[in-house]
């Protein structure tokens, strides 16, 4: 297959790699940048310093920047691979493109004057409703995948091309890919898994004990899992690679920017110093309220949203939030 992705970051140039030079496909791939100067260093360097360092790029892998139209022309699968920030943009450029379309980001859209944060698959039904697109999620950390470690990823759509397209583009020796029609429960379940990861790097942060890290993960998915039945989602996808397999591995492991950000916060830290120490994207910064936004006009209980929100936004001192959530009502489990 020939794949363009669009976007060198670390996940983007991290699923190029993998799909360059995984077992048995080999693809033609591309990588673009929005910036020339950052596809040139990429070219003459062979290595992503900024965002993917100590990982060589592989020698049949393309690097580009220039027009959009341009990159995609002559494609058989087109990857997304910028921060919900940028997807509504690009989205634009693709809309009379014919070939699937599949984004990476994780998150909700921030709003905008005449609606509420978005989910991807709401951006492009605005943007680019013609469009044959989809989302690729799941459990996967940009430097192990860019180091051929197993990982497991599910393709959502409900166009069986572009489901099929991204088994091809990427299942391997080293990817599993599942699919998925339900894209916005895969959606909500990758954009809500940041928002809790701040919550258990700040209670990991704090000592609080993995007693309440495991409560904080276990209430955590029944909050996601709340928000995306409200939202038309199945409930079993919650169970998934995209739900439960995402939250797991975003709320323990330290590869997580979102983790580190609570991480961060816990040692005292502002927040703005947080961000920018990262040098990356944590989309759970940028889409938490948005989650609490869309949950309250649904009347679906959020607390430990909550709790990040009114932390993030310096209403609560770390120990508050968590004696809010202590302090709460006892209630039903399965509520
Ligand atoms: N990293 C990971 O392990 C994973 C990340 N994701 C998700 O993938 C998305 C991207 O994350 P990641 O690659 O890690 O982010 P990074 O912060 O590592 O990189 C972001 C990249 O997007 C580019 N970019 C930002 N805005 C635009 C735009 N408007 N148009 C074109 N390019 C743009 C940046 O370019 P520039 O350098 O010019 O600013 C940079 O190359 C996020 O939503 C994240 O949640 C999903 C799974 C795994
Ligand atoms: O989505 C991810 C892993 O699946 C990456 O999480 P972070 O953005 O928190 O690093």
């Amino acid at each position: 297959m020939k794949i363009v992705v669009l976007g060198a970051g670390s996940w983007g140039t991290a699923l190029a790699i993998g799909a360059a030079s995984n077992a048995p496909a080999r693809h033609r791939v591309t990588l673009w940048a929005r910036d020339a100067a950052q596809a040139a260093s990429l070219q003459a360097q062979r290595v992503n310093a900024r965002y993917l360092p100590g990982i060589a790029l592989p020698d049949s892998l393309g690097v580009r920047a220039g027009p959009v139209g341009a990159a995609v022309a002559g494609q058989d699968l087109v990857i997304i691979a910028t921060p919900m920030s940028g997807l509504r943009d690009l989205l634009s450029q693709l809309k009379t493109c014919a070939t699937p379309v599949t984004w990476l980001c994780k998150g909700f859209e921030a709003a905008r004057a005449q609606s509420f944060g978005l989910l991807a698959h709401e951006v492009r039904a605005q943007v680019a409703p013609d469009l044959i697109a989809g989302a690729l999620s799941g459990p996967s950390f940009a430097m192990e995948v860019a180091r051929g470690q197993p990982t497991a990823l599910v393709a959502a759509s409900e166009h069986a091309s572009v489901r099929d397209a991204l088994v091809e583009a990427f299942h391997s020796s080293a990817l599993r890919v599942y699919v998925n029609e339900d894209v916005t429960g895969v959606e909500v379940g990758g954009a809500v898994k940041n928002v809790l990861a701040i919550a258990t790097g700040l209670c990991d942060g704090l000592g609080l004990g993995l007693n309440a890290r495991a409560a904080l993960i276990t209430r955590g998915l029944a909050e996601m899992t709340r928000l995306g039945v409200a939202l038309g989602a199945r409930p079993d996808t919650f169970m998934g690679l995209s739900g439960l397999g995402d939250l797991v591995l975003t709320a323990t492991g330290d590869l997580s920017r979102n983790r580190r950000v609570g991480l961060l916060l816990a040692q005292g830290r502002t927040l703005k110093q947080a961000v920018d120490s990262l040098g990356h994207v944590a989309e759970g910064v940028y889409c938490a309220r948005t989650v609490v936004q869309r949950a309250a006009l649904l009347g679906v209980d959020m607390p430990i949203a909550q709790g990040v929100v009114a932390l993030l936004d310096g209403q609560l001192k770390p120990d508050a939030a968590v004696a809010a959530l202590m302090g709460r009502e006892p209630t039903h489990e399965q509520l």
